[in-house]
């Protein structure tokens, strides 16, 4: 059921999660940390995957106490480092005996430039290829724990330019806002190959866009535009209003046959011509294996 408010479609559902595990990345703040609360609230064991572990004790306690599950773990990742996701997955796959959602929130926005501990350009680093690498050390995991779901919270973002495959980095040059639009279209291309290549697996995989949130993500921002976002609130979301999406995604009954496809609003919505290109995901697809060191076909 959705609350058709101009800015904000609420949704609602009485769906439980009790039983299933829940990894949400970046769920020490903004839409991360609403997910994590309502997924607690539905009775699942969360897992808190989080940088900042000091914060993310503040925002388990607050989610425990609000929710009355005492399920909640944090463990420690940082996706701009690989040997981080690495040991984060290492010790999933040894204490989790499921994983039902997993949630590639986190991200930073319009940065300056600056590169990840393995040398990728930031937003796209954690971004796209963090979660690229921790999507696929789970994977086994997820599969084995059908039905389940995977979802990438991604942005309008994604249609404000194509991806730079000769310079994938922005080593020759830089634009914030083109690299974080660069990043964003790579999470909603990832998303729908990897739905095609999970078809028949029991594991959906969904994109989406969650508003334009007033969250901790502006931080990089002229202060004029973080204003902005707080004061013309007819525009924007709170935190909570911007994971209802998410969790849609997460949760809604009968989604399955919509597996690949990137939402907004907590309804189907369309994506860019550029984000549904199957040739140029699949040379992304490759580009991050060879990046990572990986492979995964
Ligand atoms: N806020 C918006 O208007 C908006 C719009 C479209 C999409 N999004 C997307 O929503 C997602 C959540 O953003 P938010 O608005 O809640 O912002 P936020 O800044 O409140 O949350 C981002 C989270 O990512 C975490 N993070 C950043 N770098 C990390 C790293 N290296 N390792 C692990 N965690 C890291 C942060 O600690 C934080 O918890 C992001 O993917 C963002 O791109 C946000």
């Amino acid at each position: 059921m959705k609350c058709r408010n101009v800015c904000c479609y609420r949704w609602s559902s009485e769906e439980r999660l009790d039983g299933k595990t829940a990894i949400i990345t970046g769920a020490n703040t903004g839409i991360g940390k609403e997910t994590a609360r309502d997924l607690a609230r539905r009775g699942a064991h969360i897992v808190m995957a989080c940088r900042d572990l000091e914060r993310a004790e503040e925002a388990r306690t607050d989610i425990m106490e609000d929710t009355g599950n005492e399920n909640v773990v944090i463990r420690k990742l940082d996706l701009s480092d690989t040997k981080s996701i690495r040991a984060f997955a290492e010790i999933i796959n040894k204490e989790e005996k499921q994983v039902n959602i997993l949630i590639n929130n986190a991200g930073v926005m319009m940065c300056p430039y600056s590169k990840t501990a393995d040398g990728f350009e930031m937003q796209l680093g954690v971004n796209h290829l963090g979660h690229f690498l921790l999507t696929y050390l789970l994977l086994d995991l997820i599969k084995r724990s059908a039905p389940a779901r995977i979802v990438v919270v991604a942005s309008v973002a994604h249609t404000w330019t194509g991806l730079r495959l000769d310079d994938i980095n922005s080593e020759r040059s830089y634009d914030t806002m083109k690299a974080y639009g660069q990043s964003k279209l790579a999470n909603v291309m990832f998303a729908r190959s990897l739905a095609k290549q999970l078809q028949g697996t029991g594991v959906s995989v969904f994109s989406l866009h969650p508003g334009v949130v007033q969250s901790d993500l502006w931080r990089h921002q002229h202060q004029c535009i973080q204003v902005a976002v707080k004061i013309f609130r007819i525009f924007t979301k709170t935190t909570l209003e911007g994971a209802q999406t998410t969790i849609f995604c997460a949760v809604e009954s009968g989604l399955e046959s919509e597996s690949g496809g990137y939402f907004s609003d907590c309804a189907p919505a369309r994506c860019s011509r550029a984000a549904s290109d199957d040739e140029t995901a699949q040379k992304l697809w490759e580009i991050s294996c060879n990046l990572l060191g990986i492979t995964w076909q």
